[in-house]
């Protein structure tokens, strides 16, 4: 099976570079104003042109106006936007057809109960996000650091395409493998050195404690 792998929050080109070395299937910008990853429209679609044939470029938005979502497709060219707030499955749809882009909508999980919300989104999402709960306090929906019990992803249907999201690193990376399965996996505050400041090299052991899992869970 293969495994999709975002690299999120990217804003220089070094840590697009470790990305593309590494093997990420996509690339995400951030495009949340309060977020230390955030990074202007013309400046991510500068960066994302290395990743052209070789990663898909995902624009990360909460809750955007159609303007600014405008300025956004029109300067970065994303391949696709990841949705990160309360949109309602009547947005994602209304986004689709506005941008004929595919939308991965990212969903907050603590229990199995909170994959129940993907419900409404059936048919109209092309991909889900399955991401930690922000810890009180935080003002960031997402690339908070933080994890969920990822064994509550085990019992959904094998065909659902979604990322798994939210405090992944390289120690841990291998249970998240191991106990849920994930088609993709999501990561951003674990290849960091400092919050929105990308390390090349923790992005690289990230990608080899991927391999490694990987090819013990083949052997
Ligand atoms: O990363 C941010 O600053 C951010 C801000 C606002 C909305 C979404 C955001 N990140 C979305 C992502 O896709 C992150 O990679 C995801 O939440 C996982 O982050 P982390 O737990 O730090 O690996």
């Amino acid at each position: 099976m293969t495994l999709d792998i975002k690299i999120c929050g990217l804003k220089t080109d070094a840590a697009m570079a470790a990305a593309l070395t590494g093997g990420a299937s996509h690339v995400g910008f951030i495009f949340f104003a309060k977020s230390p990853r955030y990074v202007e429209p013309a400046e991510a679609g500068r960066l994302r042109q290395a990743a052209a044939g070789k990663a898909k470029a995902v624009a990360v938005t909460v809750d955007a106006t159609d303007a600014f979502l405008d300025e956004i497709v029109a300067k970065m060219h994303p391949d696709m936007l990841q949705l990160h707030g309360s949109e309602t499955p009547a947005r994602v749809a209304e986004l689709k057809a506005r941008y004929g882009l595919p939308v991965m909508k990212a969903v907050s999980v603590s229990e199995a109960a909170d994959l129940e919300r993907i419900k409404p989104y059936a048919g109209i999402a092309d991909r889900f996000m399955f991401d930690a709960k922000p810890p009180k306090g935080s003002e960031l929906p997402g690339g908070n650091g933080v994890a969920f019990d990822w064994r509550v992803l085990a019992g959904l249907d094998a065909g659902l395409d979604y990322m798994l999201s939210g405090g992944l690193n390289a120690a841990n990376v291998g249970d998240a493998l191991r106990l849920a399965n994930p088609p993709g996996l999501d990561i951003s505050s674990g290849v960091e050195s400092a919050p929105g400041v990308k390390d090349p090299a923790l992005i690289e052991q990230f990608f080899r404690a991927v391999r490694a899992a990987r090819d013990d869970r083949a052997a």
